[in-house]
């Protein structure tokens, strides 16, 4: 693991500290952390890694360097056995503006080639690329929470649906904005969000219209599953929430996401047997006595000592 993690002081600390004094260690005042320029990612408690969005004067718009340091930095964190459930957040005022509206016309708007076949094939080639950016949260077995403040614009809602968890706070918006800029969207809001809200209409209505939606209807209508009050309160659960989930067996919790998305994308007697097939090695863990034994002990599964994954 090539990270230079800030938070070095918190190695030695004890592995389950309570999620508000660990919160404190979380902000990035310092910047995004080398090599990337848009992302500061750090420990803040033991097998729990913070990827926060970093351009706030940008109100974290996802310029060119963004959408390949996420896949760096998600490649990285799945290969990281240290690192056992992620917490994606944002700096500064909000959690992201969405797409750089600077950068797009540098990148995607000119293509090269020189005939229509050529520039299209390269076109497809960068959406493809783009695509990646948010796909690779979906391909990281370490469960992750996302945590968004203020607003959640087009990129934003893009990059939310891809992950696990969705938290919120009270102040939060999400719009679906690629219409308004000319846009279907293509990196993954069309695909995904109708897997995430119940309602069709709705996702329909709120990518079509590019209205806001406010945090009580992306609470009831699924998009998230809790609302806090602050930013601060909103943290404090997210790590909390990612350290119930980096306690338990990383056996256990991978194959768990792994096998939810699956299903999700597959009919139940397919998803049934891949879940068979998954097993039939998985469930030869150590893991299972480990966990079994506990629970007839009556302890909590996080005491229980698991192996690194
Ligand atoms: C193949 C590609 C697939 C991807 C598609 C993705 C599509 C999308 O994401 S569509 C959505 C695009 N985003 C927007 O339309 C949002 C535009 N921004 C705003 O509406 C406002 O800035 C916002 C409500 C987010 C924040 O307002 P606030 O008053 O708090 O801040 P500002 O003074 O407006 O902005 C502060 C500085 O940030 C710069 N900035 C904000 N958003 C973007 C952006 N999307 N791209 C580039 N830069 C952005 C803004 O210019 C200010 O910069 P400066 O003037 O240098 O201080």
């Amino acid at each position: 693991m090539t990270f230079i993690f800030r938070s070095t002081l918190m190695r030695n600390r004890s592995f389950w500290l309570p999620a508000i004094s660990a919160v404190r260690t979380m902000s990035s005042q310092t910047g995004p952390t080398p090599p990337f320029s848009t992302l500061s990612v750090s420990r803040p408690v033991n097998a729990v890694t913070h990827v926060e969005l970093h351009r706030p004067e940008k109100r974290n718009a996802m310029n060119r360097a963004f959408w390949s340091e996420m896949v760096e930095c998600f490649n990285q964190i799945a290969l990281d056995s240290e690192c056992r459930a992620v917490v994606v957040s944002g700096a500064g005022k909000m959690f992201t503006a969405g797409i750089d509206l600077m950068d797009i016309a540098s990148d995607v708007l000119q293509p090269g080639g020189d005939d229509t076949a050529r520039i299209s094939w390269n076109i497809r080639r960068i959406i493809s690329k783009y695509q990646e950016t948010f796909s690779v949260i979906e391909k990281c077995p370490k469960p992750v929470v996302v945590a968004v403040h203020g607003a959640c614009i087009g990129g934003g809602v893009d990059l939310i649906t891809a992950c696990d968890i969705r938290l919120c706070t009270q102040d939060a918006w999400f719009q679906v904005k690629e219409v308004d800029i000319g846009l279907a969207a293509d990196v993954g809001t069309l695909q995904r969000l109708p897997k995430v809200i119940g309602s069709r209409s709705l996702v329909n209505e709120l990518a079509l219209t590019a209205r806001k939606m406010y945090s009580d209807e992306a609470k009831s209508c699924g998009l998230v599953s809790r609302v806090f009050p602050d930013k601060d309160a909103m943290m404090a659960g997210a790590l909390e929430l990612a350290g119930e989930i980096a306690g338990r067996s990383p056996v256990a919790v991978q194959g768990t996401k792994i096998n939810l998305i699956y299903s999700r994308d597959h009919s139940v007697a397919e998803a049934l047997d891949y879940m068979a097939t998954w097993n039939m090695s998985m469930l030869q863990t150590d893991d299972v006595m480990k966990s079994a034994q506990a629970a007839m002990e009556k302890k909590n599964p996080k005491e229980v000592p698991f192996s690194k994954l």
